[in-house]
């Protein structure tokens, strides 16, 4: 199973994650992600769910409109894994 990242590696991890920060009172990272148009939205969210699948980890996340907000943990480890970064890495190339 993947490990909690420690603070630092986190911080490091977020470094090279444009617009990912860290959320306020859990062992989490966040990102709000803007799009044109709820079809924009919707498509990365098509596109993300697949990739999200095949690395078998999760996002937790929420539309409004053209907007998706997404939470990432490692749920079986109660905090920020590698896993989380790597989904994290993919939604950004997915966003673009
Ligand atoms: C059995 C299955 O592999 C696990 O439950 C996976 C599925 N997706 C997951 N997604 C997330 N975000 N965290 C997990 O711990 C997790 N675990």
């Amino acid at each position: 199973m993947a490990e909690r990242l420690s603070a630092e590696e986190r911080r490091q991890a977020l470094g090279g994650l444009p617009d990912w920060s860290e959320v306020q009172g859990r062992d989490a990272i966040g990102k709000i992600f803007v799009f044109r148009d709820f079809n924009e939205a919707f498509g990365f969210m098509t596109r993300a769910a697949l990739v999200a699948e095949k690395m078998d980890h999760h996002p937790e996340w929420r539309n409004v409109y053209k907007t998706v907000e997404v939470v990432l943990s490692t749920h079986d480890a109660g905090g920020v894994t590698t896993r989380d970064i790597a989904l994290a890495k993919a939604m950004n190339a997915i966003a673009g």
